[in-house]
Order: structure tokens, then sequence, then C-alpha cells
């Protein structure tokens, strides 16, 4: 058995391969960043011919980067950005449309129809989930109102989110793994299948949709270019790769990944949890046919895009890193305070009524106070989402661990250290998303016998402990999330 895995992590804003030994360190990377598309507000797409495109480009560059060939990686592990839709043609194997990205919101009426019906909470039992743009159902019902429906009926068109676009290309399979069929409000938590009255309540039908299967497990072998031959063998949405990557195998582990937007899971053991406080309840992972392990979750839509926006939309800074150095250099944010409500509030609020806002503005505020308050939207969101999750699971965090792009930023860490009141810890491979791909593909061909071997991988590189308390700052914060919310009628 050859030492080596490849993992494909297709997040928001990059397609990355890194190519990992079997001690769970970094061997080689290829990355490519991703083109958004925003073609009206609240709309966010991707080209799903760029995704695979990317994907495969980056993997072979990867494989070569590490002077390997096909036949010495040993699996191809798979982690992506979740909830985002791909439908296309079963015959050319083309995309139908451009993929709906898990951010936009053009689901909105659909989404309003189905609560004015039953509730915000209808599904929640059978799906773990509130009604809300964010999940993948309603985005494929909007997808097949626009003329594709009867197509979709004759089992003419397939659909699935990025893993399964990935697998299907990779190796002609049309299958999802259960942590990503979980985000589609389709899937039923207890029986880990599509479940008909949600089908129809939603209104998509079964033939458009992949098989569900476990988190670890053969795929398949690849038949794209240059990568013949490597079994297809693990996949794992990217929240979930990351908590599986930061180890979180226990019940009561839990990690907090900044990207895009910021997500920080609980790992809640083999039976699902509900949440009373705006949590989502999530499947972490499975491996074969083992019991499933159960997550709660407080998903973030928008904390580094924050820093994006400031970048890309306002010019004030001319790459993220920038960001570090202006707000570092005041040492408050002037009284400001910015929640980025851009796609509707996620958790604990789920309020798609809600758009960003910025409160406190005076004429002492500069554009370093607004970077610094930018930063600590990030660190705010994730003290609501702590929060919620000491009420759901009764777990008080007595430190974080964390992870993602946004981590190289001390200046954030040492804010988030200081808002939550705990040590925020990062692990030495900061890519955890990737490494648990990495993990999910070793394990399913036996490069690991187990879980626990993958333990001893993981090892502390930094932590900042908290300096200065910032508990007589919240209810600021919270005034501000108040302000943002019924801006749309
Ligand atoms: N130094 C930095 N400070 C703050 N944010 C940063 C910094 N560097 C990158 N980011 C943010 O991190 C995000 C990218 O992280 P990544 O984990 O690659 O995201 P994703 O997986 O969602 O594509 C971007 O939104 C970017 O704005
Ligand atoms: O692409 P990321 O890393 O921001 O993650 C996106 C999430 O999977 C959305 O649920």
């Amino acid at each position: 058995m050859t030492e080596f895995v490849a993992a494909i992590d297709q997040g928001t804003t990059s397609t990355r391969c890194i190519v990992f030994d079997a001690h769970g360190s970094i061997v080689a990377t290829a990355q490519k960043e991703l083109t958004q598309h925003f073609p009206r507000p609240g709309w966010v797409e991707h080209d799903a011919s760029d995704i695979w495109r990317d994907a495969h480009e980056v993997t072979r560059a990867a494989i070569g980067e590490a002077g390997l060939t096909a036949r010495d990686v040993a699996a191809i592990g798979i982690t992506n950005q979740r909830e985002t839709v791909v439908v296309w043609d079963r015959r050319t194997g083309e995309p139908v449309h451009r993929a709906v990205v898990w951010q936009d919101t053009r689901s909105g009426e659909l989404v309003a129809g189905l609560a004015a019906e039953g509730g915000q909470d209808r599904f929640r039992e059978a799906t773990g989930l509130p009604l809300a743009t964010y999940f993948s159902g309603p985005k494929v019902r909007w997808l097949l109102d626009q003329g594709l429906r009867e197509r979709a009926e004759r089992g003419e068109l397939a659909c699935g989110t990025v893993d399964s676009w990935l697998i299907y290309k990779l190796t002609g399979r049309h299958l999802t793994d259960v942590t990503n069929a979980s985000r589609t409000m389709l899937m039923n938590l207890s029986t880990l299948d599509w479940d008909d009255a949600l089908l129809d309540a939603i209104g998509v039908p079964r033939a458009l949709l992949p098989e569900i299967r476990p988190s670890v497990e053969i795929y398949g072998e690849a038949i794209a270019e240059g990568l013949e031959g490597i079994p297809v063998a693990g996949a794992l949405g990217d929240q979930q790769a990351a908590l599986f990557g930061q180890t979180c195998f226990a019940p009561g582990e839990g990690k907090n990944t900044y990207g895009t937007g910021s997500f920080l899971l609980l790992n809640t053991g083999t039976e699902p949890v509900a949440s009373t406080a705006g949590l989502v309840t999530t499947l972490a992972y499975r491996i074969g046919d083992r019991d499933p392990v159960y997550a709660l979750e407080g998903s973030i839509a928008i904390t580094g895009a924050l820093v994006q926006w400031l970048r890309d939309n306002l010019g004030i800074i001319c790459s993220a890193d920038e960001i570090e150095e202006l707000a570092a250099s005041v040492d408050d944010t002037g009284g400001c305070y910015v929640v980025p409500a851009f796609s509707g509030l996620y958790a604990p609020h789920w309020r798609s009524d809600a758009r960003g806002v910025i409160c406190g503005l005076t004429r002492y505020v500069t554009k370093a106070h607004l970077a610094r308050a930018v930063l600590e939207a990030t660190c705010w969101q994730t003290r609501e989402v702590a929060e919620a999750m000491r009420q759901d699971a009764g777990v008080e965090l007595s430190s974080l661990k964390v992870d993602g792009g946004m981590t190289v930023n001390s200046l954030l860490m040492q804010l988030q250290a200081d808002i939550l009141g705990v040590p925020v810890i990062r692990p030495a491979v900061a890519e955890t998303t990737a490494l648990g791909a990495a993990y999910a593909g070793g394990l399913a061909v036996g490069l690991w016998p187990d879980v626990d071997a993958l333990r001893a991988h993981w090892r502390e590189d930094a932590a900042w402990r908290p300096e200065r308390s910032r508990d007589g700052d919240y209810g600021q914060w919270l005034k501000a999330v108040e302000r943002s919310t019924g801006w749309i009628d």
C-alpha cells in the first residue's frame, strides 16, 4: 500500500488539492481561485464546469508536485462547500445551469411560502434544519421551476451537492456522502435516506437525486484523465471534514472553522440532539456501516467574506492580510459594530429578513475602526453560537480549537479569545478541512486502522489566552443585531 492520500478541498472561494503522507503531514499543495458570480442582489453562483476543471487540474498538479504518479496515491478524499447545488445532464455529463451557492437567497419566496404553511421549524424534527434559503432543497426546487421539471421527472437530469458532482466526474457514479445529504433538507436524519414527505412538500423528484453513502467508503475508481485507478474513497462536507481533521471523535469535542463563513461544530455522539437555541442538528460523519455520529452546528454565513467585501467592494484594503495591521493601528472600534447579514442571519437567529448594518458611526470613526469592527463581527457572531451551544448541549467551552483561512490573523484570534473568555488553540496543520478528507479516504482504504490512530497526529501550533474581558460589550452587539432584522419585507 502506498502511503499518500490526495484530498480535494472544493471551498466557496477556491479549489485546492493537498497530498498528505501517512503521518498527516502536507507533502504538496495546488490551489486555484474560483470565480464568483453575483448576477443580482442576493444571488451567488459558481460555474460547475469551472469547479470540475479546477479540481481536476489541482489534483493532477499536487500529485505531480509531490513527485508522485496516480499509482502512488492510495486514495482521493473529497471535501466541499456544502448546500450548493449542481444540476447536470446525465447523457452529456454537463451542467444545465450555474451552481446555486449556499449563500444565495433566491429561494426566499419559496421558503417563506413553505414557512407560512407550517412554520419555520416544520421540517426540523425530520431534518434537524430550520427553513432557510441556506439549505439545498428549495434551491433545487427553484432550478426545476426554470423549465427543468419534466426532464428531471423523466430521469434525464442528475442533481447533487458539490461532493456528488466531483464524485460523478471522477468515477462516473452518482453518489453523495451522508454529511452533505444532511444539508439538503431532503434527507431524514434518522433513516439517513431521502424522505418522501419532504420530497413532496419541497417538490423534488427522487429520480434526480444521488444514492446516499457513508462518509468513509470506497465509492469507485477514478476514470478521469491522469488519475485513472485511484480509489475515490471518502467524502465529508467541509465543516464536518474540519471536525474530523481536528480529531474531534468523542462527544463534547468541537471546533470552529473561519473561512467565507464560520461554522462551530460539536460532536454529540451517535444520537441526534435537537436544538432549541437556534443551532442545526447535522451528521458529523459515518464510517462504513457503523452507527452514524451527529453534531450540533452553529452556522454563520459571513465572516471572511466580510473581509473580502472590505477589500473588493469598499477598497479599504488591497489584500485580506492587510486588515490585521490596519485594525491593530487603533485600540478599539470607536463604538462601531458591523452586522454582516448579507444573506440574512443564520444561527442562532435564522432571520432571512435581516440585511447588513453598520451601527455607532460618528465622525470619530476611521477606516481603521471599521476594519477592527469587521474582525470583531466574526468574534461576536461566534460568541452567539457558543452561547447557543451551552444552552442546547449544556457544554461550557473550556477552550476552542480553530482552523480555516482567517486563523492566520493573530489579532483576530486574540479578539476571539477576549470575546469568548476562553483560550483559542490552532493546530500545527491549519488545513484541517483537507486533512479530514484525507483521513476519510485513508481510513476507507486501510492506510490507518481506525480513528484512534489519527489522534496522535494532532499537535498545537499556537494558543491565544483571554487578556481583556469583553462581556460588557456583548449587549451592544446584540442591539446592533436587532437593528439588522426586519429590513426585507
Ligand atoms: N489575514 C486575514 N485576515 C482576515 N481574514 C482573512 C485573512 N486571510 C484570509 N482571510 C479570509 O479567509 C477567507 C478564506 O479562507 P478559506 O478557509 O480559504 O475559505 P473558504 O474555504 O471558505 O474558501 C476569505 O474570506 C478571506 O477574506
Ligand atoms: O467554503 P467554506 O469553507 O466557506 O464553507 C462553506 C460551508 O460549507 C457552507 O455551509
